[in-house]
């Protein structure tokens, strides 16, 4: 008698055309966003006033965290909260995801990634930036806290996204209330800041600029009243963020899935993944392979935002369950490819990036996702123009903080990387670069 076998057996894949059938659906688009700006600039408030006024909280939340912000004497904390609320209730639900939130607009679908208020900012800022279409900029505008920013970490964050490849920019002018709705503390901050991104290599009609308080919710989701402020005509917050350009879904090149998850042990699921897919598009049944390990599997169930679907396409954040697995040499920061299609595995590289601190060939971590290797800055092949990305000097000896330089680069060891990915390099825990794999 044949051994009975425990296995379940491999889901058949229905070999849909997967590009097609999201078409079929008249998608709304989705885009996604990182938060970024000083700090106390207000991005946790801002973003918990746009939850709350979108109703993806509710007023029972919070009213709960009122009371407790009452009680230790912050009540105007209970807005920032509401992110920190969201995130614990995923995480005592099922579907464990990364740190983000969702929301729909009658127009869009939005993932609001990295959300604000990490201790450690800057690694998370990297990893959300490189999945991010836009960025979402907060600059408050009331007396000295705008040039303060200026001098602190406005600046490198506008010029860290810009080196992770976000082109698209809202500024958030904050805390009007404070500045009394004044125009001309708006058109300065406007003016300022246009003169620095434009320098920066954004592109001017890449920029909207949008004041309003958060805590106090006016130009958020309902516009400032024309009494507070009848010389703005602009957009709200909110229709900025739809105005934004849609994500360029790149559906039609191979999967590629960084892994931010591994959830093990499950007795319906023993091993389920989730991430993100950057790129391609995949189904139940799909023959998958997870690079640089080398693990194969099959791809049993899919979930899209907690619902069980038959496939998914890039910009989605899909939980998979997997079949036909030896999970041990599966890594965070994997790459899921289809086994027809996988990533190369490289050690060396050239690269477009951002200085942030002086760059001299010698030693450098690089950092891809939440994956590093050691390695060395083996050249400077030259610096290049921010706007026009030509070469303004060939093999300079040294590349200045806030330079943009094609770099070469070699590794200790394989990781799978290719063109057009985002990188960051660092030496002794602090960020030197970041940037584009050439
Ligand atoms: N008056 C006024 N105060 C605001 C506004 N937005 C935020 N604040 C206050 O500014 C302070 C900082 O706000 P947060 O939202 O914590 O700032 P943050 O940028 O998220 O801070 P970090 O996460 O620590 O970087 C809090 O006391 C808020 O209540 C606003 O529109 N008007």
């Amino acid at each position: 008698m044949a051994a009975l076998s425990v296995a379940e057996p491999t889901k058949k894949s229905k070999n849909l055309n997967v590009v097609e059938e999201y078409e079929k659906t008249n998608p709304k688009k989705s885009a996604s966003f990182v938060v970024i700006g000083h700090v106390d600039h207000g991005k946790s408030t801002l973003m918990g006033r746009l939850l709350f006024d979108l109703k993806v909280v509710d007023q029972r939340t919070l009213d709960k965290l009122r009371k407790e912000a009452d009680a230790i004497g912050k009540s105007s904390f209970a807005l920032a909260w509401v992110m920190d609320e969201t995130k614990e209730e995923r995480a005592r639900g099922v579907t464990v995801d990364f740190a983000t939130n969702y929301f729909e607009t009658d127009a869009t679908k939005f993932t609001i990634l990295d959300a604000p208020g990490h201790r450690d900012f800057i690694p998370n800022m990297i990893a959300g930036a490189s999945q991010a279409d836009f960025a979402v900029l907060v600059i408050d505008s009331s007396t000295n806290s705008f040039e303060s920013g200026l001098k602190g970490q406005t600046k490198e964050h506008a010029l860290l996204v810009r080196s992770m490849g976000v082109q698209q920019l809202i500024i958030a002018i904050n805390k009007m209330d404070l500045a009394e709705w004044a125009e001309d503390r708006f058109t300065e901050i406007q003016q300022q800041m246009s003169a620095f991104l434009v320098a920066a290599g954004f592109q001017a009609q890449n920029i909207t600029f949008v004041p309003l308080a958060g805590l106090t919710g006016e130009n958020v989701v309902n516009p400032v009243p024309k009494d507070k402020a009848a010389w703005y005509t602009g957009p709200t917050l909110v229709s900025a963020l739809d105005g934004a350009r849609a994500t360029t879904r790149a559906m039609e090149k191979p999967l590629r899935l960084s892994i931010n998850d591994i959830f093990r042990g499950g007795v319906i699921n023993p091993l389920s993944i989730s991430g993100r897919i950057d790129q391609g598009t995949l189904q139940a049944g799909d023959a998958i392979v997870a690079q640089p390990a080398g693990e194969t599997a099959s791809i049993k169930r899919i979930e899209v935002a907690s619902q069980e679907v038959d496939w998914a396409v890039a910009g989605q954040i899909v939980i998979l369950h997997l079949t036909d697995i030896d999970p041990i040499h599966l890594r965070h920061g994997d790459i899921v490819c289809h086994l027809s299609s996988p990533i190369t595995t490289i050690t060396e590289f050239n690269a477009k990036v951002l200085a942030f601190e002086h760059l001299l060939p010698g030693f450098v971590d690089v950092h891809r996702g939440p994956l590093h290797v050691s390695g060395k800055i083996k050249g400077l092949v030259a610096t290049l123009d921010k706007s026009s990305g030509e070469i303004a000097k060939k093999k300079p000896r040294i590349v200045q903080p806030g330079q943009v330089a094609r770099v070469s680069v070699e590794m200790e060891k394989g990781m799978s990387l290719e063109e057009g990915m985002r990188i960051v390099l660092r030496s002794e825990g602090r960020t030197i670069g970041a940037g584009l794999l050439e």
